[in-house]
């Protein structure tokens, strides 16, 4: 049995991709305090909503998706419920598995999770790292559970704040640009409906290039660059405006708030 506890933008997304993929309603259950979501959710998913600790007793896998804020005292709760022989996996930003542990009986195995939202898709990035005391299979069981939603892969804990930075954040970024991408068309006068249905396609076929060629993104965009075209006016634009130092300092910014919220 797993228990999704808090059920908000990320921790619905891995519920609905999990049961998109196969898991069924009954090995769920579900903990979210906002009653009328809690509702939405069983109607929705067909899932049992039941209190933390109740979750915590049934459940062997607790996947904990609440705000790194709130989790401290949520493992504070459910911490008499959880034995050595449960896995916990949170993917909280910034909390790291040693203070997580240190809010728990000692010896439970923690796994630091992060996703993204794409996860609802099934197209889902994730990056797991391991505690003190997980073993192999601790992490082969988080892996096969997150790689229902997407890719998984294993990293040093170390890197789980650029991991945070880079992908948990990341699908954000490609919103904004393409979100200014839309509103420049509609600013020339196209319809936003035309706009959108451009931007759209072209971030799906410029990522499935990506994907699929194994080519560096410089190679890419040269192809695109025609000599003395738009797209060199166009580039010539961005590094003019600091994109590129831009969105490396964003990323440095997402990285060290994950960094702070390790003491939330
Ligand atoms: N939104 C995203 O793209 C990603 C979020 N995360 C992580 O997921 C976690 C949740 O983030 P969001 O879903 O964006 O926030 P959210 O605010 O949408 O979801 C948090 C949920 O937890 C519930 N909650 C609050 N207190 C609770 C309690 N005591 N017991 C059970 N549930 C409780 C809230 O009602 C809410 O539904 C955060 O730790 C965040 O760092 C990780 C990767 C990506
Ligand atoms: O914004 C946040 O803090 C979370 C973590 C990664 C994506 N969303």
């Amino acid at each position: 049995m797993i228990a999704i506890i808090g059920a908000g933008k990320m921790g619905e997304a891995l519920l609905a991709g999990m049961l998109a993929k196969g898991h069924a309603p009954g090995d769920v259950l579900v903990t979210e305090p906002r009653v009328e979501h809690a509702g939405e959710l069983r109607r929705r998913y067909g899932v049992e909503v039941v209190p933390a600790q109740d979750a915590a007793k049934r459940a062997d896998t607790l996947l904990l998706a609440l705000k790194p804020q709130d989790m401290l005292a949520l493992l504070d709760e459910i911490g008499p419920h959880v034995g050595t022989d449960r896995l916990v996996i949170s993917v909280a930003a910034g909390l790291t598995t040693a203070v997580m542990e240190s809010h728990l009986p000692a010896g439970v195995p923690v796994v630091r999770a992060m996703p993204n939202t794409p996860a609802l898709m099934g197209q889902g990035m994730t990056a797991v790292a391991g505690g003190a005391h997980t073993g192999a299979a601790h992490l082969d069981r988080a892996e096969q559970l997150l790689g229902t939603v997407g890719e998984v892969i294993r990293v040093g804990e170390q890197h789980m704040d650029t991991v945070t930075a880079i992908s948990g954040s990341g699908p954000a970024y490609f919103y904004f640009i393409a979100e200014t991408m839309i509103e420049a068309g509609v600013a020339m006068g196209m319809p936003r409906a035309t706009a959108q249905k451009l931007v759209g396609q072209t971030i799906t076929g410029a990522a499935a290039m990506l994907a699929e060629s194994g080519e560096h993104p410089v190679v890419l965009r040269e192809a695109v660059t025609s000599p003395g075209g738009t797209t060199a006016a166009a580039l010539r634009e961005l590094e003019r405006h600091g994109v590129r130092t831009a969105f490396t300092d964003a990323i440095e910014a997402a990285r060290d708030r994950s960094r702070e919220l390790s003491g939330s």
